[in-house]
């Protein structure tokens, strides 16, 4: 089972770190190789670029990829399957045009020229509206190209706004929401292996922003810490040996630990402990 990852750019680091979260820790991983091994035998890491990865997956080089889904409906090959949205790389594919220009609408953009690194997305956005415009594909600096007369509009990536700001272009609708997902051609879909690589990234996803609360309760005060407690499926309570108080274990929202330790304190939980969860399989 090979995972084709993102070799450089923005998405590298995040999604190496989120394969080490999972346990899926590489070895062997030195900078500007192509191939890596896992601590699982049976999985290895392909190095890709970004935008290679859905048709690395798509032909067989790797099963499984992790890029962006702007990437994925950029290349739009019709044999993979989304598992999970991996929750990073957010960005948006937006249609930009300069603010001083007549553009307020997409239809204003009728017999016009876009200068884009997304063609496929583009076509099929202004295809979808029946707007009539030429697409140039550029490879970089799109947002220049409105200023050098090569294009009205762009459709590009933007998170911040920064980008499109400094270079005095307004947003005039959007294309796609992005973020990265997890994917993998669709034969190999339910594979156990893809389920357990799955599995493994959805337990770091699902631990985020929880906390593991634990504490000491006398069985008096138990219903009342019960009540005040969130939990998952309600808190786990444990008898200590030799002892009145009972063990109280409850899985939290980190943004609600400052109050609930409050209210714990309140109706009487005492040694109260609080870790960070580092995955949690549902
Ligand atoms: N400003 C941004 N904010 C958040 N995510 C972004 C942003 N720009 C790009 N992305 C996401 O990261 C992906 C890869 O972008 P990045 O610029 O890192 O590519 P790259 O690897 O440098 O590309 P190339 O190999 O062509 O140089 C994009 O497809 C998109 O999903
Ligand atoms: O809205 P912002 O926060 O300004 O982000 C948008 C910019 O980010 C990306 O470029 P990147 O910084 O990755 O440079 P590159 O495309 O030249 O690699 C994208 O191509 C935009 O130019």
């Amino acid at each position: 089972m090979r995972i084709a990852v993102p070799n450089k750019g923005r998405l590298h680091d995040p999604a190496e770190d989120l394969l080490e979260r999972a346990g899926l820790h590489i070895v062997d991983g030195a900078d500007r190789q192509l191939y890596a091994d896992t601590v699982d035998p049976d999985v290895t890491v392909l190095y890709a670029r970004a935008a290679d990865i859905p048709e690395y997956v798509a032909d067989g080089a790797a099963d499984v990829g992790i890029t962006g889904l702007d990437q994925v409906r950029e290349a739009d090959p019709e044999n993979l399957e989304e598992l999970l949205d991996l929750e990073f790389g957010s960005c948006r594919l937006v249609l930009a045009a300069p603010e001083d220009s007549e553009i307020q609408t997409v239809y204003d953009l009728d017999g016009g020229r876009i200068a884009t690194e997304f063609p496929n997305v583009t076509q099929h956005y202004f295809a979808e509206l029946d707007v009539d415009v030429d697409i140039t594909e550029v490879s970089g600096a799109t947002e220049l190209t409105p200023h050098v007369d090569i294009a009205d509009g762009i459709v590009d990536i933007t998170s911040t706004g920064t980008t499109l700001r400094m270079n005095r272009l307004e947003i005039v609708d959007e294309v796609l929401q992005s973020s990265v997902r997890l994917f993998a051609r669709a034969d190999v879909a339910d594979d156990e292996k893809v389920q357990q690589i799955q599995t493994a990234l959805q337990s770091v996803l699902s631990a985020e922003g929880k906390r593991y609360l634990m504490m000491n309760v006398p069985q008096d005060a138990l219903d009342e810490v019960k009540a005040v407690l969130p939990g998952m499926g309600g808190p786990t309570v444990m008898d200590i040996a030799g002892r009145e108080d009972v063990a109280v274990h409850a899985v939290v929202d980190d943004s609600d630990v400052f109050e609930t330790i409050n209210d714990l304190k309140q109706v009487g939980a005492s040694d109260v402990l609080v870790t960070e969860i580092e995955r949690l399989v549902e």
